[in-house]
């Protein structure tokens, strides 16, 4: 994989270059929560500027359907790289369109801009090579260089992160390195015990991540909106709680393997539950109660891990060697639900462990709850991305970077 210091090397004065970033931060209407994956892409962006080079800074933000939604435009998220830079960055109002060809073409050497959202586009997410390519075509005509650095969607192969490098000449930026370089450790030589701590709401997707895991952790605890799955799984009520009812053969089945590995699966004891979903806007008290993981009124959801199971997985990860954690524990933006990650987070930083937080909404919760990010051995800033890293997978974002 070249290096973005090769390609500086090599010069890139004047010329185009398209930095594939991850800047999919958490909002609240159009207030940035948790900056931390803007900054995490500066280096990159602040080096290729420096050079001289012309910065198209390109990302996804949330999951817009293929079509415009200012809900998810990225100006807020341009407005605060400007902020982080010190400069102008100019901000193109489609990805591909007229918008977007004349800001890259406005652009002087050592100016930045970013275009709007990629997920705009139905050819960015398509599982149709040729409808891919074709947007990858288009966004080629807009530079001369790629460089991939949006770590948290490497596991994606989406036309801006696999196809687009094909197109064009391409490098690995510094978030990727310094990214790939920390997981590595936690594939070659881990130090055991090894725990897995898993949570947050993209269920499906990391329910398929424990296959894998069950034969590399020595202990798995299970927290968040995955809870229930397996809740459920083992006969008991989980109301209206997220629920993946078409895996449940595939968790009895991990639960079986898990006891015959001699991996232990823990599960929630105890939850907080509610008959509605928090007030995250004005965030006014929530109406909850505390129940036991097999007495969840039929009425209620699961928001959080309740207080025993807070210590049961403390005590879990208290003689851990490694720790792996993504996911919030439960609904952590609202702040009667946010005792759980807050638990998680305060036992990583209390256990002598190397400890990885993974994860958008798992590294913003640590950020945004008060905890000091140097306190963690590392925080990265996807989930779903180093999930699949640790599980071994060829990411699609990472092999279109290969020579
Ligand atoms: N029990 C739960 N029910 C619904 N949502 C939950 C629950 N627990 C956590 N969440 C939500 O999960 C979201 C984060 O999930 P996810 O995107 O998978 O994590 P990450 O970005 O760290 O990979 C948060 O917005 C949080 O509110
Ligand atoms: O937030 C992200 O992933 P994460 O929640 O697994 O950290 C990335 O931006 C990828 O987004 P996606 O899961 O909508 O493809």
């Amino acid at each position: 994989m070249k290096t973005i210091d090769e390609l500086l090397a090599e010069g890139v004065a004047g010329k185009r270059v398209f930095v594939r970033a991850d800047l999919n931060v958490p909002l609240a209407g159009d207030t940035i929560t948790d900056d931390g994956r803007i900054r995490a892409v500066q280096p990159t962006i602040k080096a290729l500027a420096e050079a001289g080079a012309r910065v198209v800074v390109a990302s996804h933000l949330g999951r817009p359907k293929g079509a415009p939604d200012p809900a998810f435009s990225l100006a807020p998220a341009a407005r605060r790289l400007g902020e982080l830079l010190g400069t102008e960055v100019a901000f193109a109002t489609d990805t591909v369109g007229d918008s977007a060809k004349a800001t890259v073409a406005g652009l002087a050497d050592g100016q930045v801009a970013v275009i709007e959202n990629l997920r705009f586009n139905a050819g960015e997410t398509s599982k149709d090579d040729a409808e891919r390519g074709a947007f990858a075509d288009r966004l080629a005509e807009l530079a001369d260089l790629y460089v991939g650095d949006g770590f948290g969607a490497v596991h994606r192969k989406h036309a801006s992160v696999f196809d687009l490098p094909a197109r064009l000449p391409h490098a690995a930026g510094y978030l990727i390195a310094t990214e790939v370089g920390v997981l590595e450790k936690l594939t070659s030589d881990v130090k055991r015990p090894y725990v897995v701590v898993l949570g947050g709401a993209k269920v499906s997707d990391k329910l398929a991540v424990i296959d894998e895991l069950l034969g590399k952790a020595d202990r798995i605890l299970i927290g968040g909106g995955m809870a229930y799955t397996f809740l459920k799984a083992k006969g008991y009520e989980v109301g209206i709680s997220l629920l993946q009812e078409d895996q449940i053969p595939t968790v009895t089945e991990y639960m079986e393997r898990a006891e015959k590995n001699g991996v232990e699966l823990v599960l929630p004891v105890d939850i907080l539950a509610s008959a509605e979903f928090p007030d995250l806007k004005g965030k006014t008290p929530a109406d909850y109660i505390t129940v036991d993981a097999d007495a969840i009124p039929s009425d209620k959801e699961g928001l959080d891990i309740g207080p025993k199971t807070r210590e049961l997985y403390a005590s879990k990860i208290a003689d851990a060697e490694t720790v792996f954690w993504n996911g919030p524990l439960g609904v952590f933006e609202h702040p009667d639900y946010a005792g759980g990650t807050r638990a998680i987070a305060q036992a990583l930083v209390d256990s002598s462990a190397f400890t990885v937080v993974g994860g958008g909404d798992s590294a913003a919760a640590v950020r945004t709850l008060g905890f000091d990010e140097n306190a963690f051995g590392h925080i990265s800033t996807g989930g779903g991305a180093s999930l699949e890293y640790l599980e071994g997978k060829t990411l699609p974002g990472l092999a279109a970077l290969e020579d």
